[in-house]
């Protein structure tokens, strides 16, 4: 009896000082802050299922927002007395309810302080995992409550995932944009490869410049050196070789301008005074 009353009456005061702060914050944050119509019925659910079962939105994760509990003077003088809190409250109140009260003060120390803190620790770590357990086949059956929330829990994990891959891609180089290029005509293209001793491919509509990877041509140097100054895309495609995508990852980085009207056929087709190889429609 005197263990029972103990555990209770220790565990009560204790509990309801945590129960009461965290309820407070958890209801406080979903109604006033979320600016959604579901956020009062929310918050008043979440705040009496309690901190343990969620811990915060799921469309927050990652995002803590301590403000209230920064303005919450009982929150504030429990955090700065914390220590000693948990001494009074945890072992020296419970063995003296015991003590005091009728004299069992091994006993209320024993069963009520330290007993008891075990049990309720192993009990707390076990609603946790628990709860994340159940979570998912809880969430499908609170329809309203919980299709949401699921939806914005996948967003935010894919949210955090293309986070890293931008963080990675921006440390890798990809070339100049194609819309940043500047714009040359066929002529010009030509011209500068024959009178600037420019060495540069022309690849579907697009310039590369390939004076530094000539050398280290998988397919031989020569190939490159006979595509300067031409349009090589069916060569590129398949007509030589069907290059890889690791071969067109190389190529972006030696982007150096676009071909007005996209490559050599394209050009001299959309000025039809200029003769076009292959085509035969005029013989007739
Ligand atoms: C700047 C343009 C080019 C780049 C960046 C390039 C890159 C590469 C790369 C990386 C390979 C290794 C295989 C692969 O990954 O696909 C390769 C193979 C090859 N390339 Fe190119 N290439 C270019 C232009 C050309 C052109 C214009 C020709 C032909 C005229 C050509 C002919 C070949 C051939 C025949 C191979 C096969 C080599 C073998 O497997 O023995 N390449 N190229």
């Amino acid at each position: 009896m005197s263990f029972a009353l103990a555990l209770f009456g220790a565990g009560a005061v204790e509990g309801s000082i945590k129960w009461w702060s965290r309820g407070h914050r958890a209801h406080h944050r979903w109604t006033d802050t979320e600016k959604d119509p579901y956020s009062a019925h929310r918050g008043v659910f979440y705040s009496h299922l309690g901190w343990l079962l969620i811990k915060r939105p799921g469309w927050k994760i990652g995002h803590a927002d301590v403000d209230d509990l920064n303005k919450n003077p009982l929150v504030q003088w429990q955090h700065k007395h914390y220590l000693i809190l948990v001494l009074l409250m945890g072992l020296v109140f419970p063995t003296a309810v015991a003590g005091l009260g009728w004299g069992d003060w091994r006993g209320g120390y024993f069963y009520a302080a330290i007993l008891r803190l075990i049990f309720v620790h192993h009990a707390t770590f076990c609603v946790n995992s628990i709860a994340h357990w159940l979570g998912d086949g809880l969430q499908e059956r609170h329809s309203v409550l919980s299709t949401f929330p699921e939806n914005e829990i996948k967003k935010g994990k894919l949210q955090m995932i293309e986070k890293k891959v931008l963080e990675k891609k921006t440390k890798l180089q990809w070339g100049t944009p194609i819309a940043d290029l500047p714009i040359l005509s066929f002529e010009d293209f030509q011209h500068a490869c024959k009178n600037d001793r420019k060495q540069w491919i022309l690849l579907e509509g697009v310039v590369y410049d390939v004076a530094d990877f000539m050398a280290e041509h998988p397919g031989g140097e020569k190939y490159i050196k006979m595509g300067v100054s031409k349009d090589m895309t069916s060569a590129f495609n398949g007509g030589m070789y069907d290059h890889s995508n690791a071969a067109r990852n190389l190529l972006s980085l030696m982007r150096v301008a676009v071909v007005e009207f996209g490559g050599e056929v394209e050009a001299q087709k959309s000025r039809p005074s200029v003769p076009v190889y292959g085509d035969h429609s005029k013989e007739e």
